[in-house]
């Protein structure tokens, strides 16, 4: 219960190798124990099932059948125990494909306790959830109320410098010039922000949100020109410039675009500068070659659109992965944390490619499934529910939409599998984390309001970087 209310609140990464360590132990003297988890309630073998699968330790999910009937249901009597209920809840978001005990779990325990588990933890970015716990967690005058004071400050620790990082990428921004140059283009640097704020927790990792940013920034930005300023021959030859990489190449392009392809070039080469003095590796050559991907998924989607073609939902989607930037931004996360160091070179780009797709579907069927946008266009660069629509004439956007929720449920639990798979390296965990962050913050982005309002990631927003009110409880 002291690591769940720790990670809880926020405040895990000061006591990671703690946390590792009793979780080792615990799941050591489970597994060696010929009776390993029969003396737990629902609600402890559930925390215990969930903490130690997100920290990478494979508890199998058939533990669970000691709460089973005979007739393969869940006990009658688990009904009376809403504790223990909420907990399965949250331990069932930790499935993988085929364990349909968990399904199950999930199915059973929300019938119960429904409107309770909107935001479960597994899919919660932990500092917005963190107000509501605080708010809940017993103010006794034992180990939690010391927690609480500990994650007030490191609220404010964290607040600032977002603050301060805001500031910068502001200054950066605006030094540019781009917004002027490509007047209609999105212009959001908070928006672009808040996915390295929510991604990275660690206050310290100032510098990764900072780069981090900047490349997400790009990806907003060369969206943008795809979608709203070129013809398809026009694109073809900012595509081709961007994999030539060469300054050079500035003479191929379109005044506008100048300065843009300019600017992506520079920041791209500052970063790398930067991993190198940080890490000793320069990732240049990766992060050329997913900004050349980039632009060649945007382009297939202007060919498409622009001549009015739908490609089948299978295609659309394997593009439409791309597309979303994903790749770009998980590649940067990856050499920003300084992967392939840390794990002595073992692990490479290639082995978070199944990751970066998990991560990219959940972002895409998102992105596609809302009908509100923020760019100045309408509707016209396709969706995932347009194409599956096409495809499968009897169906209704409301059989599409639930057709869409299952395929991220079910992408979900491969995210959750790999995570599992890389997290048996250590090293690896700082990288998981943050790539789960920035799935679970994909929700916050993309809920539109019949106003065309975010009303969700304002609050976040608000409660992360601007709210004062966090000692009032
Ligand atoms: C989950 C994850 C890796 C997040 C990192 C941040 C990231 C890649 C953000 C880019 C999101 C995106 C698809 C922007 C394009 O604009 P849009 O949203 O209007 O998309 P569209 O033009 O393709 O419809």
């Amino acid at each position: 219960m002291l690591v769940d209310a720790i990670q809880r609140l926020g405040v895990d990464y000061h006591f990671q190798e703690e946390i590792e360590a009793i979780l080792r132990r615990n799941y050591m003297a489970a597994t060696t124990c010929v009776d390993g988890y029969s003396f737990y309630t629902l609600h402890d073998l559930s925390l215990f099932f969930r903490l130690l699968r997100q920290e990478g330790f494979f508890i199998p999910a058939d533990i669970f059948n000691n709460f089973k009937c005979k007739d393969g249901t869940f006990e009658g009597k688990l009904k009376q125990d809403i504790r223990g209920l909420m907990e399965l809840y949250e331990a069932a978001q930790l499935g993988i494909e085929g364990e349909d005990i968990l399904d199950e779990a999930a199915k059973f325990s929300s019938q119960i306790v429904g409107n309770r588990l909107k935001h479960p933890y597994h899919k919660s970015i932990a500092r917005f959830t963190a107000k509501r716990y605080i708010r809940d967690l017993q103010d006794t005058n034992g180990w939690e109320k010391t927690l609480k004071e500990l994650a007030k400050m490191d609220y404010y620790v964290a607040k600032i410098a977002h603050q301060h990082e805001l500031i910068q990428i502001s200054k950066w921004w605006k030094n540019l010039g781009l917004a002027e140059e490509l007047k209609q283009a999105r212009n959001q640097p908070l928006k672009w922000y808040t996915w390295s704020m929510a991604s990275l927790s660690d206050p310290s990792m100032s510098e990764q949100r900072l780069e981090l940013t900047k490349s997400i920034t790009f990806i907003y930005i060369i969206d943008d020109i795809f979608d709203l300023y070129g013809t398809p021959e026009e694109l073809t030859v900012f595509t081709q410039a961007i994999k030539r990489w060469d300054y050079a190449a500035i003479d191929m392009l379109p005044k506008p675009w100048k300065k843009c392809y300019k600017a992506l070039l520079d920041t791209t080469n500052e970063t790398c500068s930067k991993i190198f003095r940080r890490h000793g590796y320069n990732p240049i050559n990766s992060l050329k070659s997913m900004w050349a991907s980039l632009c060649d998924a945007f382009l297939v989607e202007a060919k498409w659109f622009g001549s009015g073609h739908f490609p089948i939902s299978k295609e659309y989607l394997e593009n439409g992965k791309v597309s979303t930037g994903a790749h770009v931004v998980l590649v940067h996360l990856f050499f920003l944390l300084g992967i392939n160091g840390k794990t002595g070179g073992s692990f490479q780009v290639d082995d978070i490619s199944e990751l970066i797709s998990s991560v990219a579907v959940i972002l895409r069927l998102w992105d596609d499934f809302g009908s509100a946008k923020d760019e100045q266009q309408d509707g016209n660069d396709g969706s995932y529910i347009d194409c599956y629509m096409k495809e499968n004439p009897g169906s209704t956007i409301e059989t599409a939409q639930e057709h869409v929720v299952d395929m991220i449920s079910s992408e979900w639990k491969r995210l959750n599998k790999e995570c599992l798979r890389l997290n048996q390296n250590l090293s690896m965990s700082s990288f998981t984390k943050a790539s789960l962050n920035l799935a679970r913050m994909v929700p916050l982005m993309y809920s539109y309001d019949d106003n065309q309002r975010l009303p969700v990631l304002e609050e976040y927003i608000k409660s992360t970087l601007f709210d004062d009110t966090f000692f009032i409880f």
